[in-house]
């Protein structure tokens, strides 16, 4: 946990999360922070709160004593979304300060009530309104509907030109108090670029077409510092984060990095002799390579790597006349986040009548995931010299078209 002060009467309060999946469900190596800002006018307004997981909310009171702020001067909670997160310590602050304002989107008030009955003292707001702090901070709303939850909205201090954007340009990875571009060298900085990437293809890859429309509105403001709700600040080069994430929402129709993805699964290993075949031609090749192991490397791991990859290749066996399951159930993750485009290749082995491809190719036509394959190379128990021979050549050809579109 930590407090910083982005600049004048502006502080950043941010816990960090380990050891849990992110919704229940994303694995995050390197954990995430939570940040709340505070901005301090005639009034106080505090921006996003936190999650209301154990000990949590006692954080973020615990950091505010700190700031010598005390909660009760409080006298506006901007939610910026609704997702509990950064919603879910409202009912710990309630306790504490029975006089404060809400202040979210339409969506926003009714989520609100959903899930925490709340609807007292909430002031709705819509794109471009404001709101007078007083001392300059006037603040004004920038709707982001569907950029994560349908309620979204940014919310933008038109005196300091910081827009504090809740999921838009966030990033996973824990964050200490050098939560600030301008104080972190270039591997730090290439540190929360992966972890952004990991984000975006886990908790925002599906939502990249409101995404792009945010990054649109974002140029109608002069925007000098972006203060995200999870990840670092960007004090001195706001437009990286931006342009980072415009190529991310690129990345889904498939042209990505000129990098290739090999994900594979094997019971009995047949099919892991044909990949380790395959690993050695690749390492053969000038091209950048991510190798996933199914069900052993996460769901969110897998997705980052495709999300960075113009080019795919699949190596599971048949099983119970499908796909080796939990090959399946990437795929399907990939599909329902719009992972589509990509150059693919697969191959594999099976045991008498071979099944995989139909399910893949089902999946594939199910998310309309149209991605571009080269002719499978399927073999019968062990691979033989001919089957990795052909394994070689089909994955020279998917090189030789990754490389040609760049
Ligand atoms: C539980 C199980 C189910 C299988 N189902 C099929 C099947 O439906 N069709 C088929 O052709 N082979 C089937 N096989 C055979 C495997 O595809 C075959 O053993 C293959 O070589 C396994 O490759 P691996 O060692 O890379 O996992 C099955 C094998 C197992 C163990």
């Amino acid at each position: 946990m930590n407090q910083t002060k982005i600049t004048d009467n502006v502080y950043q309060l941010s816990v960090n999360v380990e050891d849990i999946l992110f919704e229940g469900l994303w694995e995050m190596p390197n954990g995430v922070s939570i940040n709340s800002y505070i901005i301090k006018g005639q009034k106080t307004a505090l921006i996003d709160g936190v999650c209301g997981w154990d000990g949590v909310p006692e954080t973020l009171l615990a950091l505010l004593d700190k700031l010598e702020i005390d909660p009760k001067s409080i006298e506006y909670l901007i939610i910026n979304h609704m997702e509990p997160d950064h919603s879910g310590w409202i009912e710990a602050f309630k306790k504490i300060n029975s006089d404060f304002k809400i202040v979210c989107s339409q969506k926003g008030a009714e989520l609100l009530e959903a899930f925490y009955n709340h609807s007292d003292n909430v002031i709705i707001v819509k794109d471009k309104d404001t709101l007078d702090l007083g001392n300059g901070h006037v603040l004004e709303f920038v709707e982001m509907p569907n950029v994560h939850w349908p309620d979204t909205m940014a919310t933008f201090d038109t005196k300091t030109g910081i827009l504090f954007s809740c999921d838009a340009f966030g990033s996973f990875g824990t964050v200490n108090e050098s939560n600030y571009d301008d104080l972190l060298n270039e591997e730090e900085i290439d540190f929360y670029e992966k972890e952004a990437v990991r984000y975006y293809s886990n908790i925002i890859g599906a939502f990249s077409l409101p995404v792009k429309k945010a990054i649109e509105k974002c140029e109608n403001l002069l925007i000098k510092m972006i203060a995200p709700g999870h990840g670092i600040v960007w004090r001195k080069n706001p437009n990286k984060i931006i342009e980072d994430y415009s190529r991310y929402v690129s990345y889904q129709k498939g042209l990505a990095k000129k990098e290739i993805t090999l994900i594979w699964g094997s019971m009995y290993g047949m099919t892991q002799k044909a990949v380790d075949y395959a690993i050695k031609e690749l390492e053969k090749e000038n091209i950048s390579v991510n190798v996933h192991k199914v069900p052993e490397d996460s769901w969110g791991t897998i997705l980052a790597s495709v999300w960075n990859s113009t080019g795919v290749i699949l190596a599971m066996p048949t099983y119970e006349y499908k796909m080796f399951p939990p090959m399946a159930a990437v795929l399907e993750e990939l599909g329902k986040k719009k992972a589509v485009g990509r150059k693919a290749f697969r191959f594999g082995s099976y045991g008498w009548s071979g099944g995989a491809q139909k399910e893949l190719d089902e999946i594939i036509d199910k998310y309309k995931m149209n991605w571009e394959f080269i002719e499978p190379v399927e073999f019968k128990g062990s691979p033989r010299e001919e089957d990795l021979n052909l394994i070689g050549l089909r994955i020279k050809e998917l090189i030789n078209t990754v490389n040609n579109l760049f």
